[in-house]
């Protein structure tokens, strides 16, 4: 999905700035250290002209030598101070920074885990990844930096066009005005800047999806001999990229060529005016030195402009694009006080369900356009329909992946929208056609839905944890992770890629095993094993569905015969339900099915 530029998008630099205040909050006092101290050092600069004035004016047009030492003495001492306050700023407004990459961060990647299955349909990984990463260090490296900067810069410009003022008010007055087209410049550049910035950060969350995704698809680009058109998609994106980041640049080059340009021939022209009034005798040499050692000085924060106002303006963007992902609302929302699932015997029951994806068009039905289906407890109910029925859809709801748009879900008689998500989904556990595993140990992956488990010190729960893993892997004949190099403790390379597709899904099985639910809603785990490895699940299965209630979506006739009943789904309704054999015997459109089942199977 193109990014488009959302409401954040129109803010004002500024008011997107703004709204960086909740995670730097906590390290502000940090940061006003920062400052303050950054603010010593421009006061410090500030005082070396007056050392200066005196010296040309007094000691040095005297020709007193005893006063020249200590006069010299006190500048470099002003030099050193200066030097040291600029080294204790970079150092202390380095941890704000980091604190609030940590913050923004975390608060990311929470949100990230709460937001709903469509959120992530629609987004890429790559704007994702950009947007938790490149983004939040922009930010970083703006609160760092360019912030404190900015606030010093701004407190010496005036400072310093004070004391000119004070020195020689027409000087001053000539070098103010010569300053002011840099005001112009900077309003220019930000507007030209701003779209450029955001521009190359969506570009660069592009370019992330395209490698995330050939290096994910790396398999199927190879053997569909792909690989050049990859290559030239990607080389495509990275040329639009260049060209903003080109753009960027002669952006900043122009801003950079009057930054440098306003400051010297203000100053030149200053300058001349400056030696005219010391010939009339109108200023004292000694002023004239100090006003043009003030003026030298200033030309540092003046210049510091185009770069500040750049990261500035990058910053903003970045928090836009954060701000987009956090905006988005957790649509699967708890009730207040939500209570756990009440233990129960685990009767599911689909009572009038209805579901349609947000993107559905609007003259199409419901997908489920009035589900009415009871699993009783212990049951093993089969799911069967023709492609694209809504198989995977119904099952997702059951675990509120996604939230019905109407009619309910009940477990145990309860609503599943009136108790809490995580209760719920101790209480129902799913394993996927798409077995995804995580770059962690086998024995993590398996345990990963039992923290109690794992996470403990507890010697007789670690006990109880190696024991079920063992059962787990027993009954998903997923023997095979006792062989790898170290066992249970071996890390699977990432999203388990080094395994078979049959061995991916057989401790994806596991892992739904390893919860001990009441209710087990498997979609189409088994589809990658072949006929006896299959036959071998399915009959310890047997054993562990013998106290559990569950829903089995089913591709192929084998798995029907596992399931007490099936339930047929056809035209978004619960068409009929019965054993395999009354179904058969009864019902034309399951013949269909399961004819075209055994079709697919060939
Ligand atoms: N996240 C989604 N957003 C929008 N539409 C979707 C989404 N997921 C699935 N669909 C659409 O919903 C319909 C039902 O999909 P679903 O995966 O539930 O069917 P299924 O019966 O499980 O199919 P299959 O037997 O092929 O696995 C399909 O037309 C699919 O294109």
């Amino acid at each position: 999905m193109a990014i488009t530029q959302q409401q954040s998008g129109q803010l004002s630099t500024f008011s997107s700035l703004r709204r960086v205040y909740p995670f730097v909050q906590g390290a502000l006092p940090l940061l006003f250290v920062g400052i303050f101290v950054s603010l010593a050092a421009v006061a410090t600069a500030l005082t070396i002209p007056f050392a200066l004035r005196w010296l040309v004016d007094n000691p040095l047009s005297t020709g007193d030598v005893a006063q020249i030492v200590p006069g010299v003495a006190v500048i470099f001492g002003l030099g050193m101070a200066e030097v040291i306050f600029i080294y204790l700023r970079r150092w202390i407004t380095l941890a704000p920074g980091v604190h609030l990459e940590g913050k923004m961060r975390n608060a990311i990647y929470v949100h990230l885990q709460k937001l709903p299955v469509s959120f992530h349909d629609k987004w890429q990984s790559g704007q994702l990844l950009s947007r938790a990463m490149g983004d939040i260090s922009t930010v970083r490296r703006w609160i760092s930096f360019a912030l404190v900067q900015l606030v010093t810069s701004t407190i010496m410009l005036v400072a310093g066009f004070t004391l000119l003022f004070a020195f020689n008010a027409v000087l001053g007055a000539i070098f103010l005005i010569c300053s002011l087209p840099l005001i112009i410049i900077s309003l220019r550049f930000q507007r030209t800047f701003t779209t450029l910035a955001r521009n190359s950060q969506d570009q660069q969350g592009d370019l992330a999806t395209s490698i995330e995704e050939s290096v994910h698809g790396i398999r199927v680009l190879k053997s569909f001999g792909r690989a050049g058109e990859a290559l030239e998609e990607f080389l495509e994106q990275a040329n639009i990229l260049r060209g903003t980041e080109l753009a960027k640049g002669k952006a900043n080059g122009q801003m950079w060529f009057w930054m440098l340009l306003i400051p010297d021939l203000g100053f030149a022209i200053t300058l001349l005016i400056g030696i005219i009034e010391a010939e009339q005798g109108i200023v004292s040499v000694g002023t004239l030195i100090a006003f043009f050692a003030t003026a030298a000085l200033l030309k540092g924060p003046m210049q510091s402009i185009a770069p500040m106002l750049s990261i500035s303006i990058e910053a903003a963007s970045s928090l836009n694009r954060f701000h987009e992902v956090m905006d988005t609302p957790i649509e699967i929302l708890e009730v207040r006080d939500a209570k756990d699932v009440p233990a129960g015997p685990g009767e599911l029951v689909f009572d009038d369900v209805h579901f349609r994806y947000e993107d559905s068009p609007a003259h199409v039905p419901d997908l489920l356009d009035g589900v009415n289906l009871t699993i009783k407890p212990g049951e093993t109910m089969a799911l069967v329909g023709l492609t694209g029925c809504g198989k995977t859809s119904l099952t997702a709801l059951t675990t509120r992946l996604f939230d019905v748009t109407g009619g309910r879900i009940l477990i145990d008689g309860v609503d599943i929208r009136d108790v809490g998500i995580e209760s719920l989904r101790t209480r129902v556990a799913m394993a996927f056609e798409d077995a995804t595993l995580f770059s962690i140990s086998v024995r993590d992956n398996v345990l990963l839905g039992r923290e109690d488990l794992t996470n403990t010190e507890n010697p007789v729960l670690l006990a109880e944890g190696e024991a079920l893993l063992q059962e787990s892997l027993d009954i998903a004949q997923a023997d095979f992770a006792r062989s790898l190099p170290k066992g249970v403790e071996s890390k699977i390379g990432e999203e388990g890629l080094s395994l078979s597709g049959g061995q991916r899904q057989r401790l994806a099985l596991a892992r739904a095993i390893a919860v001990q639910p009441s209710i087990l809603v498997l979609d189409d785990p088994l589809s990658a094993l072949d006929v006896t490895t299959e036959a071998a699940v399915e009959k310890a299965l047997r054993e562990v569905l013998g106290t559990t209630t569950a829903l089995i979506v089913a591709h192929r006739p084998s798995t029907v015969m596992l399931a007490d009943r099936v339930a047929l789904l056809h035209n978004g309704k619960i068409l009929d339900v019965g054993t395999h054999a009354e179904l058969l015997a009864r019902c034309p459109e399951y013949r269909n099915v399961i004819a075209s089942l055994e079709e697919e199977k060939r």
